[in-house]
């Protein structure tokens, strides 16, 4: 076990800065999620760490010592890539046992088959242990890849989107399941992915990455409750959250949407004409749809026309306009029920210091940071 730590992390592919300066602290034992799009430096963070990828600058240290030099056989670490490295020739037990049989472990052959078991197990690909590695599907061939990297010991485990070639039920299950595997609950995991939820559901701490720096490190509440601008907001929640483009009107006001969102500022003291990003996710927005309902204590009502529904299950999404400005909103199904477009409905929009539910504001003027 031990404590990852990375400092000043940048690196360069020719014209392209992969990290622009990462710094990061995962505690030891911690399982540390580092969320963010498509080419934001993730994987290249976690082979800096594994030592497949040196830094240009700046340092990685594993249990508080300097990695820099150290090979990466010799780091500790077990890295699962998303692209599998898996051996072709090899069934999919060679594969999970052969790190067990190199001379760095040279775990006992029993002992060995009997750790291939019980990860093949947790992973649910017992019945494919005697296959070729040719003959497996691409999430079985991950699930191996995966099985192959937890059976190590190792002093952190580095993982690159590990279910992301998982059906859906199959990632949910795997998720819950990873988080009890006793080897991950012990030892120091980063764990990186491109899907809030997995996130959110796996991760002692988040770390939202975006253009080669972390732009905010926090718990699952500070991140969603939280955020530190509009892009970890944006990252968080399906349907997305609404940002609106508002100001600050005499009196402190809040208005939006064409002056059909006047919230009160509450203790925010910004100066008016001030402009302002609001941000309200879909499931703090109510529908007013009885004819003597009214916004709750501390929450603005506001007119609006449908504009398109969508049934999620249990609950729909309802997309409506207000002024010039579109939102959406979850509401259980029976809400949206008969819900035409162009229907008028009323909305309870919650005020920046609603309970439970708030609106959000950010400051467009500097990058869209959270005005606290
Ligand atoms: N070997 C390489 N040569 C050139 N550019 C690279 C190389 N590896 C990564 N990059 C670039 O560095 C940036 C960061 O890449 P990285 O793979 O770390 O992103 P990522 O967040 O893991 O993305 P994804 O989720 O798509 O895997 C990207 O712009 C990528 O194109």
């Amino acid at each position: 076990m031990a404590t990852l730590t990375l400092k000043g992390l940048r690196k360069t592919y020719g014209k392209v800065t992969a990290l622009d300066g990462i710094d990061l602290e995962v505690a030891d034992g911690e399982f540390f999620c580092l969320l963010g799009p498509s080419g934001a430096g993730k994987t290249t963070t976690l082979k800096a760490v594994a030592g497949l990828e040196p830094p240009d600058a700046g340092r990685v240290e594993i249990g508080g010592v300097d990695m820099d030099g150290v090979e990466p056989y010799d780091r500790g670490v077990a890295m699962c890539f998303e692209s599998y490295a898996l051996y072709p020739h090899y069934t999919a037990f060679d594969n999970m046992v052969s790190p067990l049989r190199s001379p760095r472990y040279r775990v006992p052959a029993a002992e060995a088959r009997e750790r291939v078991g019980r990860f093949a197990e947790l992973l649910g690909i017992s019945h494919l242990l005697d296959r070729g590695v040719g003959e497996l599907s691409n999430g079985q061939r991950q699930r191996v890849a995966l099985g192959r990297v937890l059976v190590r010991p190792a002093r952190a485990f580095l993982l690159d989107e590990p279910l992301s070639h998982l059906d859906a039920k199959l990632r949910q299950s795997m998720r819950a399941e990873l988080k009890t595997i006793g080897a991950v609950e012990r030892t120091t995991t980063l764990y990186v992915t491109h899907d809030y939820v997995e996130a959110l559901g796996l991760g002692d701490r988040i770390g939202v990455i975006r253009d080669g720096r972390i732009v905010q490190v926090g718990t699952r509440e500070q991140i969603w409750n939280e955020p530190a601008d509009t892009f970890v907001a944006h990252a968080f929640g399906k349907p997305r959250i609404n940002l609106l483009p508002g100001e600050v009107a005499e009196g402190g006001r809040l208005r939006a949407a064409g002056g059909e969102i006047d919230l009160p500022s509450g203790g925010s003291g910004l100066a008016p004409g001030r402009a302002v990003t609001l941000g309200v996710r879909p499931r703090d927005l109510v529908l007013l749809r009885g004819a003597g309902d009214t916004a709750p204590e501390g929450m603005a009502e506001v007119r609006a026309r449908v504009y398109v529904t969508e049934v999620l299950g249990r609950q729909s999404e309802v997309t409506v306009t207000v002024g010039d400005q579109r939102l959406a909103l979850v509401v259980p199904r029976e809400d949206a029920a008969g819900l035409a477009p162009e229907t008028p409905v009323r909305l309870a929009v919650p005020g920046p210091d609603g309970p439970g539910g708030r609106t959000l504001l950010f400051d467009p003027a500097d990058g869209g940071r959270r005005i606290a």
